[in-house]
């Protein structure tokens, strides 16, 4: 169960705190005796000197100042396990999203806002779960002596006093299933309007060139309604059940009320010991209380905890959720990567077997296709619009999870591609570039352990050098959303040299057209070919485009028509015996012709994002 793992993050200071934790329950129990002899002595039920008495008073504040000492320790130490076992559960699961075996992408939500919402709020949930264990105990432990010392004083009204508590907990038994379900409910829609918010604020310039302000507030509120009504729910539930665990602190009082006054006009119970019994009842409706919200905070957990692996490998359970991974409150970390990993197996040849991705029932992605990549190739996957290009590369790399097929690296087959083709043996440049708020020394690194003179080498491969060098703050300038705004050509050009940096021996490419004129993509794969000739960069290169700066230097093309291969070869034997090679070369040769002729410093300024 997560909740006793989470425990154990960091258990010395759950158990140091926890017991603290629980002497400040119990500590009411001394009070309690300290009042009834307070009061019996007041009330001249027990004989005392005066002297006794004030002693006794004093007693009263040195044990309410314990307990104020107690609770302040608790409290300084209490927040390390907190903060540990949050920090344990969103890196495991931040882990398990990065560096699991097999593709990611279908784990994750479909907005990165209601992924955000899972890592804060169903987090946030184990962790108050687990907290309330704690209450829970000290509860019990101050109702077990509080039960003690009243049975030993009279026995009928302690046993009277127990059943509004049984009552109380059948309630909050009987209620389980539709906390769960209410809960969940309100999670999913808080996560939804979390999401929308998020693809809002990434689309503002979207939604204000289609006009669509209106429309999208519109769907704002739709969300927030259904959000509201749901949150509505779960609050309703919850505050039920605390109503009627308060309820039970006034019946109970009550009773010993009624039942105490004829036994005190007998003499048989003092001042003193209905002091004790009213001190008692108000903290005895601790039990029932934190029972109750430990009954849906159990639940509430669950889902949770379901929610937060459902972001996890298959594989991987609630067990790995909460796995001990280190926690540095003090120190910093070991820095993630300190060497560049051992490569013992350099590529001969990288081969793929009928593979088969299809997105949906229509078929749509890539059927059986075979590739064969030899070292020091130049192999070019091309394609019209939709044809499988970029599904393709992503099944190879294993970024998507494949219906059929085989990858093997050198004759051996690849058990899990995504966590095998990874730098140093492969590095890949996407097609949807992605720039951090960083620097740009950062972002081309992204902490692996290189020095200056490759990330160089890398900048001037990727033809990047004149636009660093153009930079305010050259390598340092911020640059991402909320850095400098680079081109889309510049964008494309730093995930080129970031895979570049990492010296792969297969760098695969996806399609750099859309942001790259002719001329700067023939001077990148000249330069990217002299430094594998150099012995200074990667010689085998699997690359997507329909340009003719790739096609031409290519020594294998395949070509992709509606997810099959429909010609493979080099470009004149294409060329001869492909119509679609034909179709794609003539199409990609007037489109050049046109860009040519257009003037380089507006197409450009055209493409800056
Ligand atoms: N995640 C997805 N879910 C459903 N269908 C998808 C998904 N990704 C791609 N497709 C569909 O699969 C087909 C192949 O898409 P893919 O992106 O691989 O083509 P491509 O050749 O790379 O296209 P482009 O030249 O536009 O990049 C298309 O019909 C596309 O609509």
């Amino acid at each position: 169960m997560v909740i006793g793992r989470l425990a154990r993050v960091s258990l010395r200071r759950y158990v140091g705190a926890g017991l603290l934790w629980v002497t400040f329950f119990a500590v009411p129990l001394l009070t309690g005796l300290v009042l009834q002899a307070v009061f019996d002595a007041i009330s001249g039920q027990r004989a005392a000197s005066l002297d006794s008495t004030l002693w006794l008073c004093a007693a009263f504040v040195a044990v309410e100042a314990v307990r104020g000492g107690v609770f302040w320790i608790a409290m300084s130490l209490w927040p390390y396990w907190w903060q540990g076992a949050g920090a344990t559960l969103r890196a495991n699961a931040l882990r398990s999203i990065l560096t699991a075996r097999g593709p990611a992408a279908s784990r994750l939500p479909h907005s990165s806002g209601e992924a955000v919402a899972r890592f804060r709020d169903d987090a946030e949930d184990l962790i108050i779960a687990t907290d309330n264990i704690v209450d829970l105990i000290g509860a019990a432990v101050f109702a077990a002596g509080a039960f003690a010392i009243m049975a030993s004083i009279d026995p009928v009204i302690t046993v009277v006093l127990v059943l509004p508590l049984t009552v109380i907990a059948v309630l909050n038994r009987m209620l389980r299933g539709l906390i769960t379900r209410v809960h969940r409910q309100a999670r999913q829609l808080g996560a939804s309007v979390t999401a929308f918010v998020g693809e809002t604020f990434a689309g503002v310039l979207a939604i204000k060139t289609a006009g669509a302000e209106g429309a999208v507030l519109e769907r704002l509120r739709a969300h927030n309604r259904r959000r509201r009504n749901a949150a509505v729910k779960d609050r309703l539930v919850m505050d039920m059940l605390d109503t009627a665990n308060s309820a039970t602190v006034e019946i109970s009082i009550g009773l010993v009320l009624l039942l105490a006054t004829p036994a005190m006009r007998s003499g048989d119970f003092t001042v003193g010991d209905f002091a004790l019994f009213t001190s008692y009842v108000g903290w005895l409706t601790m039990l029932p209380r934190i029972l109750g919200r430990m009954l849906y905070r159990i639940p509430q957990g669950a889902v949770a905890t379901e929610r937060l692996t459902r972001l996890m490998a298959t594989y991987e359970d609630a067990d790995d959720l909460a796995r001990l991974s280190g926690v540095w409150f003090r120190q910093d970390p070991p820095p993630a990567l300190t060497e560049l990993p051992e490569r013992t197996d350099p590529l001969e040849v990288f081969e793929a077997r009928d593979i088969t991705v299809h997105h949906d029932d229509a078929g749509h992605g890539v059927t059986g296709v075979d590739l064969r990549v030899d070292r020091s190739s130049f192999t070019v996957v091309t394609g019209a619009v939709g044809a499988g290009k970029t599904t393709l590369i992503r099944a190879l790399l294993g970024l998507l999870p494949l219906d059929s097929g085989s990858v093997t690296w050198n004759g051996q087959p690849i058990d899990d591609p995504g966590t095998f083709l990874v730098p140093g043996r492969v590095a890949y440049a996407g097609q949807v570039p992605r720039l951090f708020s960083e620097s740009l020394r950062e972002n081309l690194l992204l902490g692996w352990p290189v020095d200056d003179g490759k990330l160089k080498t890398a900048i001037e491969l990727a033809a990047l050098e004149r636009d660093v060098a153009e930079m305010p703050d050259g390598l340092e300038t911020v640059v991402g959303s909320r850095g400098v705004r680079l081109s889309g050509g510049q964008v494309q050009r730093s995930t080129a040299a970031r895979a570049l940096v990492r010296a792969p021996d297969l760098l695969v490419v996806d399609d750099l057209s859309s942001a790259l004129d002719v001329e700067t993509e023939h001077l990148l794969w000249d330069r990217i070919a002299d430094a594998a000739g150099a012995g200074d960069g990667p010689s085998t290169v699997l690359v997507v485009s329909h340009r003719r700066a790739a096609l031409e230097r290519a020594d294998q093309i395949v070509v992709l028509d509606r997810g099959r291969v429909v010609g493979a070869g080099a470009l004149d034997e294409l060329l001869r015996t492909c119509p679609e090679m034909r179709r794609l070369w003539a199409e990609e040769s007037v489109v050049e012709a046109e860009e040519e002729s257009v003037d380089p410093m507006i197409m450009n300024s055209n493409r800056t994002m």
